[in-house]
């Protein structure tokens, strides 16, 4: 698909911040081909340097919480401020068309039109492993290209919302104000993982009961023992619709990267996110490499059928298939 003299020239044209390159560039990054890999990882290389100056920001909330009336406010207000803001997604249920395409952008519609604004849906279809990766990688792109913010959005359910959060520098829940039985529905470990939570919809008729959830919330993460001595989670309220809380919320996102900058512990939380992501990397594709293993694959069935019935116990199995592994590789 892309030669080298291409890779070389399209990196300059990122780092140009040409939408188009990096448009190519994120296909690139999201093709499951091994040419595709191959060229994607030596386009990284040659980009990584650049990449790593936005402020990392993970979004969550479940569906009907205002998410996307937030991130337009939020992302108009920063790119007003001179900011230029990507707003990338992991959502490993997207089955994504160039239908859904034009959803996001309508979704946002007045972010979309922004020049200093970058919307690319999420990736779609594979493991929220393989959505994860293409998003990471996702993400050092826009960086070389100058988005100076980027927004990682996810849906509020499973596991997406721990993945999101181990890849960037602050995680923010946006909630509603429905308060005490929301907070019972909502698990202690997406809490846990919460930066700064922001009750939206904190207007009209909802404001009040918008105020007694913040006190509610408040009082739930006191509970809870803060992801690092340097920051103490905060709950705001916010008015996505009415553009009310952004400033407040933006204050807060930079007091945050002040101090975790000043204590060393943004540089220290990436350096360690980068190795996860390695050990990650590796452990996938041991498995990937494992399981496409002509002995391993046609001793599968059998260990998979032996460990069900109890005729085998999975460790002993893991281990035979291991040592099959290991000894056909080593041949
Ligand atoms: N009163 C009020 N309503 C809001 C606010 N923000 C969003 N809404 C409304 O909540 C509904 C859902 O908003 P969306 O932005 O589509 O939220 P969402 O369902 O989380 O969006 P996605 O999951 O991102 O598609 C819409 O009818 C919005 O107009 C707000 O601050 N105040």
């Amino acid at each position: 698909m892309v030669t080298a003299p291409d890779l070389e020239q399209m990196a300059d044209r990122i780092a140009a911040g040409n939408r188009r390159a990096l448009a190519r560039a994120i296909t690139l990054v999201e093709s499951s081909r091994a040419d595709h890999r191959t060229q994607a990882q030596e386009l990284l290389e040659k980009l990584v340097g650049r990449a790593g100056g936005a402020i990392r920001l993970g979004i969550s909330g479940t569906p009907g919480v205002g998410k996307s009336t937030f991130i337009e406010a939020f992302g108009q207000h920063l790119t007003a401020a001179g900011h230029r803001v990507a707003v990338l997604a992991v959502d490993p249920s997207s089955k994504r068309t160039g239908g859904s395409i034009l959803g996001d952008k309508t979704r946002m519609e007045h972010l979309a039109r922004d020049p200093n604004a970058f919307i690319r849906p999420s990736p779609s279809g594979g493991t929220l492993g393989g959505v994860a990766r293409r998003t990471r990688e996702t993400m050092l792109l826009v960086e070389a290209a100058g988005y100076d913010v980027v927004l990682v959005e996810t849906v509020g359910v499973g596991q997406s919302e721990t993945t999101v959060a181990e890849m960037v520098d602050l995680f923010m829940l946006l909630l509603s104000p429905g308060g005490g039985d929301e907070l019972q529905g909502i698990k202690r470990g997406v809490m846990e993982l919460a930066d700064l939570i922001v009750i939206n919809k904190a207007d009209g008729d909802l404001l009040a009961a918008a105020k007694r959830a913040a006190t509610e919330y408040r009082g739930a993460l006191g509970l809870i023992r803060p992801k690092t001595p340097h920051w103490r989670a905060r709950v705001r309220l916010a008015s996505a619709l009415k553009g009310e809380g952004i400033e407040e919320i933006w204050r807060d996102i930079t007091k945050y990267r002040e101090a975790m900058t000043e204590a060393g512990a943004l540089e220290k939380q990436r350096a360690e996110q980068a190795k996860a992501w390695m050990w990650q990397e590796l452990t996938d594709g041991l498995v990937y490499a494992l399981t496409r293993d002509r002995r391993v694959a046609a001793a599968l069935p059998d260990w998979e059928a032996r460990v069900m019935s109890g005729e085998a116990t999975p460790g002993a199995a893991a281990d035979a298939l291991r040592a099959l592994f290991l000894g056909h590789s080593e041949a």
